[in-house]
């Protein structure tokens, strides 16, 4: 079966149907990732957009339960060179043409791929409507113009309700923007206790689980459609270690007085150099984005650059002056991708452990005795 691609500047790609039948529509975006299509599918962080892989052949090692970074996937399209529907690989479940028809996303196969991506860099990322249906190119036209630009993804990929994943080691809130598990695995690997939150809890209520630490997940969309976790974020800053990923990183940009602004078309992808400035040593990072902090906005807040990506020299990674807490705009759990980044978690429990000798916590006993007395006053 036929499906096509139309993508706002007019341009149509006719291929072959995978997946389910339907139609969608998003911002169409490439991922240069040679392997992790699982990974990218199921990433929170493409809610709302149609991703294609510049990697020709995709399908040929299948799905597997354990490789998902969400519990659904959130994307609105999958755009391939190649699909191959017979996954050969012992860790394969399934196939991605299962996964696809499971979750209703429409895929289209054996269009040129390359040209799709050198169009999207020259013009930068445009949205394009996805479909297996007959309709005329006009009638397409009209439904992509027509169709509603996806705002406050976050609404849709963060938990609705706060849970529990314990651990006997530092209390960390995760607040969840759309977190990928990749996160929460990396947490759980150092014996984090971790409470998971949703995207609009306040500073008062994360003060009432005593944390030990604040991580700011990954996300969807723009940060700027988040303005109360701006606000949230910029209250905590000084108070708990506080750790960023990705729109975690921008959202504490954004609460330390720098701005954000969007890319022409973003990196997404598992081999961004990324150079550390205390360092220079480079590291090759994972990376899905569509916004960056901007260089200039930085001058003037309390803030310092940490990284920058050695291809076009944009901001990677910040750190507060002041206070403890940093963030960083590619993805130390990798998931997929290099994963030799993953020590910047070491280095947030370091920086909680740090702060904690610095500011240590009232004794327990002497508060509990302070509120017995009290309650025998009043007895
Ligand atoms: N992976 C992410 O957290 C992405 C952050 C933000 N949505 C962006 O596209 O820039």
């Amino acid at each position: 079966m036929q499906a096509r691609l139309l993508l706002e500047n007019g341009t149509l790609f006719t291929g072959l149907a995978f997946g389910a039948d339907g139609e969608s529509t998003g911002e169409v975006v490439f991922n240069t990732g040679i392997t992790g299509y699982q990974e990218v599918l199921s990433d929170p962080s493409y809610c709302g957009q149609i991703v294609t892989m510049t990697q020709p052949l995709i399908g040929n090692y299948g799905i597997t339960r354990d490789d998902f970074e969400s519990y659904a996937p959130f994307i609105h399209g999958f755009v391939v060179r190649r699909h191959e529907p017979i996954p050969s690989n012992w860790r394969a479940e399934y196939s991605l043409d299962a996964l696809l028809k499971e979750h209703g996303i429409v895929g289209i196969s054996d269009i040129d791929t390359r040209m799709l991506t050198r169009m999207i860099r020259s013009h930068g990322t445009m949205r394009g409507i996805l479909t297996t249906s007959a309709a005329s190119v006009e009638e397409l036209q009209e439904r992509l113009i027509g169709s509603e630009i996806l705002r406050n993804q976050v609404a849709i990929t963060s938990t609705k309700n706060i849970y529990t994943s314990p651990g006997t080691k530092e209390r960390i809130v995760l607040v969840d923007f759309g977190a990928k598990n990749g996160i929460l695995r990396e947490l759980n690997t150092r014996h984090c206790d971790v409470i998971v939150v949703p995207h609009d809890t306040t500073a008062e209520q994360i003060r009432h689980l005593r944390p030990d630490g604040v991580l700011l997940s990954n996300g969807p969309g723009d940060p700027k459609d988040v303005p109360e976790a701006i606000r949230t974020v910029s209250q905590l800053i000084g108070e708990y270690p506080i750790f960023g990923i990705c729109l975690g990183h921008q959202l504490f940009a954004l609460a330390s007085g720098a701005d954000t602004e969007k890319l022409k078309f973003g990196h997404r992808g598992g081999n961004h150099p990324v150079k550390d400035l205390a360092t220079n040593r480079c590291f090759i990072t994972s990376q899905n984005h569509g916004y960056a902090v901007n260089e200039e906005s930085i001058k003037g807040t309390d803030l310092e650059i940490t990284h920058i990506n050695n291809n076009d020299k944009t901001v990677e990674g910040l750190k507060h002056r002041i206070h403890p807490a940093f963030s960083v705009q590619y993805h130390p759990e990798a998931s997929p991708g290099p994963e030799e980044s993953s020590y910047l978690f070491d280095q947030f429990l370091k920086m909680i452990a740090d702060h904690k000798l610095n500011h240590p916590a009232k004794p327990r006993q002497a508060e509990l005795a302070a509120s017995v007395k009290g309650a025998l006053q009043h007895a």
